[in-house]
């Protein structure tokens, strides 16, 4: 009972309330919102979803590459030297595909670490995912694969083989998307924006590409860069006799499709593919995860696995091969240091 004289108003009492309910808000805000940033975080992503998200990001990127060269619009700059000293290129392909494709992951799931070869200040995109799975992947991968979010890495390359972009050597030119759990490669995506055709491998689930049907690694043809090739025909040769043939191309997606059977265009075919100078995990995970979902595998030159999480580069060359004893290739190939 209120005491004798004051008398309660409703809607005083209203305000009364409503200042309690302020006070308390504003005391457990912080630990409301750091609960629910902790809820995102453990949150679960489904892989078979992921591979659908990746499909669409490198093909929507892949348009703006297109659309760009088209134009003449490439706008070419460098971004400094690479350790070696070559030029690294930056165009406007690679900017605009990068905010395509970062943006459109990010927005569908903003709680996965993506890292992408290009960055940029301005404004996202707000793009969201279509949530469309092509028809291909629901028969090859039946069931979804929940993976907590926190396991993920996502690596995009914008544009592969921006070099020879700018050279309008179009065939080189890749968009690539993987997805490494826990540092291994899972998924990969590389799409060719210039023919439209987009290979993608899912480790233990399937494929869109295979491999062809048989390869020749006693005297192999050993496809090679031709932009940043370092040391690597005479390590090559050193490796496999002077008369190895050497297929320089440019482009770290187009070099995966040259082992296998891609149902695009005319493409080289090689036996093996070696890299002996510095490379980026964004140039190698998709198709390091390509390769090991149709039965291949891409290792440094020591014959190590490369793990897909931390920091953005890799040292120890490249060895990729398919349908192969590896390890035995490994053991053909010279030292680096002392080639
Ligand atoms: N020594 C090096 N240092 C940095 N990046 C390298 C490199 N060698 C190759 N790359 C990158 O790997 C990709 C394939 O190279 P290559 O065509 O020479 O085989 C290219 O990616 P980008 O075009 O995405 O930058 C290239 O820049
Ligand atoms: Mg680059
Ligand atoms: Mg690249
Ligand atoms: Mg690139």
């Amino acid at each position: 009972m209120a005491p004798m004289g004051i008398r309660l108003s409703p809607l005083g009492i209203a305000v009364f309330c409503l200042l309690g309910v302020g006070v308390i808000y504003h005391l457990y805000a912080g630990v409301l919102s750091s609960r629910f940033a902790s809820f995102r975080q453990k949150s679960t992503v489904d892989l078979r979803d992921l591979l659908a998200l990746s499909i669409e990001a490198a093909e929507l990127g892949g348009r703006e590459v297109k659309r760009i060269r088209e134009d003449n619009t490439l706008e070419e700059k460098s971004k400094g030297k690479t350790k070696e000293g070559a030029n690294d290129m930056l165009t406007m392909g690679d900017l605009n595909s990068h905010r395509k494709m970062f943006y459109l992951i990010k927005n569908t799931y903003p709680h996965i670490q993506v890292n992408s070869e290009e960055h940029d200040n301005a404004e996202g995109e707000a793009t969201i995912w279509t949530r469309n799975i092509p028809k291909d992947i629901l028969e090859k991968v039946s069931e979804g694969k929940e993976v907590s979010a926190e396991r993920i890495t996502v690596w995009i390359d914008p544009l592969d083989a921006t070099q020879e972009y700018t050279e309008n050597l179009r065939k080189y030119v890749t968009t690539m998307v993987c997805v490494a759990v826990d540092g291994d490669p899972v998924i990969g995506v590389i799409h060719k924006p210039f023919t439209g055709y987009t290979a993608w491998g899912f480790v233990g689930e399937g494929a869109s590409v295979a491999p062809r049907a048989s390869y020749n690694t006693n005297s192999p043809k050993v496809i090679v860069s031709r932009s940043h090739s370092g040391t690597v025909k005479k390590f090559a040769q050193t490796a496999f006799g002077n008369n190895t043939e050497i297929i320089p191309a440019g482009g770290a997606g187009y070099k995966v499709l040259a082992l296998l059977d891609p149902k695009d265009e005319e493409h080289e075919k090689a036996d093996i593919y070696i890299h002996v100078t510095f490379i980026k995990k964004w140039d190698i995970c998709a198709g390091d995860a390509i390769l090991k979902s149709v039965g291949g595998q891409m290792t440094t030159l020591k014959g190590d696995q490369i793990n897909y999480s931390g920091s953005e580069g890799n040292t120890g060359g490249l060895l990729a091969s398919i349908k192969t004893d590896h390890k035995s290739l490994v053991k053909r190939l010279p030292n680096l240091e002392e080639n």
